[in-house]
């Protein structure tokens, strides 16, 4: 058995872990932290996991950690990164699902993230985790950078056009809508229901930490440099995020070519799911599940815009940190990760 910790375990991805790591037939989670609850039991704070944990918090503590096999943080960003090289250094795998890993250039962290990079070491070994693209590297990575959850919508569903090159680079958009929890348990103010419902608003237009994320790894992809307009959204809705990605087409292709793309590109992923031509996939059809729908249209000839949506707490989060987890220790890829969406 995998033994495995979760450092910020009264988070909304620390319990979606919590979720999905507690059936897992392979792991048994042997701490939690939190540094406001510790001492507390879980399931007093989260009556769904009543009758399938008996754990505690505890206070973070490093000589505990560097004793079991995997650490997720679940961690505001500037937390993993001061742990994250003395637990490899005793072997323990890392699965950071913030960002202090993600950006390989450790200026471009500090600049996007006002603060500088403290393991500039352990930043350099980083391997990241998007399962779909680099999946051979995360099977021989210790310390996994899970992506952001915007950038996995997007990532997902610019990629095999942008790696088949048929994409004009300087006319990409990336619009995109997410729900509040994306904004974490201790969200900003604007996040409380009588803020956040029955309106929407976009935020982050002139930057937002997410695009040169997702710019760096579609640069990687497509041996391009790519730059895309992204725009974040707030939707009044709890969990998902829906991408509208727009890019004009060097050349003149069919509907069904296009489709073939995608279709042929994803063929053998069991998270990524295409849905026929033309198609509008909902959040909804992805609440709770470990996958991605994505669909292509064609409006008019030469204009590509491709449909992609997840649930930001489990592909674009906790469902990916396991997918990365069964990779690094050689399980198959889906094991712990088959929940069917929740419909209605
Ligand atoms: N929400 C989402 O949809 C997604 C979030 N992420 C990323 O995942 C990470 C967690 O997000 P989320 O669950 O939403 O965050 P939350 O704000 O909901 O939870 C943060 C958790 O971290 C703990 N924590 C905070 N500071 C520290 C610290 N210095 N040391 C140890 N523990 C700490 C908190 O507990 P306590 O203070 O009690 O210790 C709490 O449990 C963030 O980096 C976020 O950007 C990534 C993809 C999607
Ligand atoms: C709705 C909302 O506020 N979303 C967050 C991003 C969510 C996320 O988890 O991104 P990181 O992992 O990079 O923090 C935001 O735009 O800042």
């Amino acid at each position: 058995m995998i033994r495995a910790g979760i450092v910020g375990g009264t988070g909304y991805t620390g319990v979606e872990l919590l979720r999905l790591l507690l059936p897992h037939p392979e792991v048994t989670v042997q701490v939690i932290t939190s540094r406001a609850e510790a001492g507390e039991r879980v399931d007093t704070h989260f009556p769904n996991l009543r009758g399938m944990c008996d754990l505690c918090y505890t206070a973070p503590d490093p000589e505990i950690l560097a004793k079991l096999d995997v650490v997720f943080f679940a961690t505001p960003h500037g937390v993993a990164m001061d742990s994250a090289p003395e637990l490899l250094a005793h072997d323990v795998r890392v699965i950071d699902l913030g960002a202090d890993f993600r950006l390989a250039d450790a200026e471009v962290f500090a600049h996007w993230y006002g603060m500088a990079h403290r393991a500039p070491e352990a930043l350099r070994a980083a391997c990241y985790g998007l399962p779909e693209y680099f999946r051979e590297h995360i099977a021989q990575s210790r310390l996994i950078a899970n992506p952001g959850c915007y950038p996995t919508a997007v990532i997902l569903g610019f990629a095999p056009l942008l790696e088949a090159g048929l994409l004009h680079q300087d006319t990409l958009i990336a619009d995109c809508k997410s729900g509040v929890s994306g904004a974490g348990r201790t969200g900003r103010v604007n996040l409380i229901v009588p803020e956040a419902a029955d309106s929407v608003a976009a935020y982050g237009v002139s930057g937002h930490r997410h695009r040169p994320e997702i710019e760096a790894t579609l640069s990687k992809l497509s041996g391009e440099t790519i730059e895309l307009q992204f725009t974040p959204h707030l939707m009044p809705m709890i969990r998902g995020i829906h991408a509208t990605l727009y890019g004009q087409l060097q050349q003149p292709l069919s509907d069904a070519a296009l489709q073939a793309l995608f279709a042929e590109r994803y063929a053998q992923e069991p998270f990524v799911d295409v849905l026929p031509f033309g198609s509008h996939p909902a959040t909804r059809s992805v609440r709770g599940a470990n996958v991605c729908r994505i669909a292509v249209h064609q409006p008019r000839p030469g204009q590509v815009v491709v449909l992609s949506v997840i649930d930001n707490l489990v592909k674009g989060a906790a469902g990916q940190a396991v997918q990365n987890m069964n990779r690094m220790f050689a399980l198959p890829e889906s094991l712990g990760l088959t929940q069917i969406a929740l419909l209605p």
